[in-house]
């Protein structure tokens, strides 16, 4: 485990990121790699568990501007080596996340989130935080009779473009917009796709915390309009800092899957989002 710290401490300091490498934190970290693997079975738990600074980032603290996102990387409850992954992923050069707002037109968001809303459970456990997952799984004709066709086509292209385009989310949504029905094909995603809904409020899920996905690329889709509820936003630990990202219905998040990232505490309201793993 040392050796991993190391490691991300090496990669860190090369970017110039300052990370602190005091003791009290190596236990800490120890105990917490230990929470991880525990099964939790209220999200009061979970969130009592975690470590102060992933508290006040999932809060939304006033400080959350002066959190610095090596100390964060260290104090959250991931297996060290996601920590050594999200770590080269914070410091990394090229675009991390985008967000191309207004994806989705409103009728369709409304779509999705009442299927969601009708067939949604609690009564599976979630493999990242052990706690009900909120979530339904969608095939890919689902997802097709509830949008467009061409519209599920760009989602399939978009990871490619992604990965390929050192551009800007701008630049991103015009080369998906620009792309022929065929080259959309061709671009479009060749490997598997797990594709869910999550629905989030109090007394249901109200948060998930920090944690890299095991898929190369995820695009997650906000259902909500921000008026809807209070918290619940995406943390993103990328281009060296933290981001809060406060979407308005429609807008799509794409990431690599090793940033970390996490959703913000509910404090009112309901948020539903379309996920979309592509390994
Ligand atoms: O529900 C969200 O918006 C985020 C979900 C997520 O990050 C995940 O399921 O891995
Ligand atoms: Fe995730």
């Amino acid at each position: 485990m040392q050796d991993k710290l190391t490691e991300a401490e090496q990669v860190a300091i090369k970017s110039g990121l300052q990370l602190v490498p005091s003791q009290k934190h190596f236990s800490r970290l120890s105990m917490s790699s230990k929470r991880g693997r525990k099964k939790k079975s209220s999200f009061d738990a979970d969130f009592d568990s975690m470590d102060k600074l992933e508290r006040e980032a999932l809060l939304e603290s006033a400080q959350l501007s002066s959190i610095n996102p090596s100390h964060l990387l260290r104090a959250i409850h991931v297996p060290d080596g996601d920590r050594v992954k999200a770590g080269k992923a914070l410091i990394r050069k090229s675009m991390g996340v985008a967000s191309l707002p207004a994806f989705l037109p409103a009728d369709k968001c409304a779509r999705v989130r009442e299927h969601i809303g009708r067939t949604v459970k609690g009564d599976t456990i979630d493999s990242v935080d052990h706690c009900p997952e909120f979530q339904v799984s969608l095939s890919r004709e689902q997802l097709s009779s509830l949008l467009e066709p061409h519209v599920v086509a760009a989602l399939w292209a978009l990871p490619t473009v992604f990965l390929e385009e050192q551009a800007s989310a701008a630049a991103l949504a015009e080369a998906v917009s620009r792309l022929t029905e065929r080259e959309l094909e061709e671009r479009g995603w060749k490997g598997r796709v797990g594709i869910f809904g999550r629905k989030y409020e109090d007394g249901g899920r109200t948060h998930l915390g920090f944690h890299i996905d095991t898929n190369r690329v995820t695009i997650n889709i906000s259902l909500s309009p921000q008026s809807s509820h209070l918290g619940g936003n995406l943390l993103f630990l990328s281009g060296q800092a933290l981001q809060l990202v406060r979407r308005d219905e429609g807008e799509l998040s794409i990431h690599r899957g090793d940033v970390a990232h996490a959703v913000t505490k509910m404090q009112e309201g309901v948020r539903y989002s379309v996920i979309l793993f592509f390994h």
